[in-house]
């Protein structure tokens, strides 16, 4: 670890920070803010939404945070640590223990069962040291240690209503099945930082309920939430409501 990415206290910092943080892209030779001088801070424990019209630049936050795209201007900290100081691996480490990443695409692999996607995570990076994963759990190999992650995955599986579907391929469950399962995957590190876009898209209201309520309770026992939503039913479970329009972040009143 470098000077630069050291981390700083944890008592100091909230953690996300998000500073002056703005993308420019260019469109047929224009540029223009996809993100535009959004600043914002989550605390461990804090559950924010942001609501927003299509393509006013909630996913390119998102990325941003998730150090999938990277900004034009400003900042951001993740746990302590400047995403744009990270390399490639410091990088994937950062999704793959800290942060817990529900992606409005389907990203499941498709050559595996569900319970196979759902351990992946877990099975990253054996040699490094993880707070987060009991280290018996850490290389999700043989014995002791992938059976218990295997009953963490189940029982997150059991929690969503999908672990009858443990056994089944990708091709073979519904776009809301693929959703839960895909959730299951983001929290299966237990992450301090669980980022979901669109989590409820796709779902019924019963399962939206049982989603919502598990992404609250993870924030009522110190997981930072920041969600991105259409769905006026999830965002009552959130603290704070954030409006991006045309780029910029205000406080919303709903
Ligand atoms: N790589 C890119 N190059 C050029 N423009 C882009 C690129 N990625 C996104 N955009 C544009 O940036 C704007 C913001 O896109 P973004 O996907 O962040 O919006 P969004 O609010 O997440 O939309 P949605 O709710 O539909 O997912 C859009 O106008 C989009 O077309």
């Amino acid at each position: 670890m470098t000077a630069e990415t050291e981390r700083r206290s944890p008592d100091t910092t909230p953690l996300l920070r998000i500073d002056d943080l703005t993308r420019t892209f260019t469109r047929r030779g224009r540029p223009f803010d996809a993100v535009s001088h959004v600043t914002l801070e989550l605390d461990a424990g804090g559950f924010v939404a942001i609501v927003g019209r299509s393509g006013n630049g909630k996913s390119t936050l998102i990325n941003m945070i998730a150090g999938l795209v990277r900004p034009t201007g400003g900042s951001v900290e993740v746990d302590g640590l400047r995403i744009a100081d990270l390399d490639d691996r410091g990088l994937s480490l950062l999704r793959n223990r800290t942060i817990g990443f529900v992606t409005q695409e389907q990203t499941l692999l498709g050559n595996l069962p569900v319970l196979d996607n759902v351990i992946l995570p877990a099975t990253f990076f054996p040699d490094e040291k993880n707070e987060t994963v009991p280290s018996e759990e850490r290389d999700g190999g043989d014995g002791e240690g992938r059976d218990r992650l295997v009953d963490r995955a189940l029982r997150l599986l059991e929690r969503l209503g999908v672990d009858g579907l443990a056994g089944c391929y990708p091709r073979e469950l519904s776009g809301g099945e693929m959703r839960r399962v895909s959730i299951a995957r983001a929290l299966v590190n237990d992450p301090k930082l669980i980022i979901a876009d669109e989590p409820t898209g796709d779902l019924d209201a019963d399962s939206t309920t049982t989603v919502m309520r598990l992404l609250r309770e993870r924030a009522d026992s110190g997981v930072g939430v920041l969600m991105v939503t259409h769905d006026a039913d999830a965002i009552d479970y959130a603290d704070t409501v954030y409006r991006m329009d045309a780029g910029t972040l205000s406080r919303a009143w709903v």
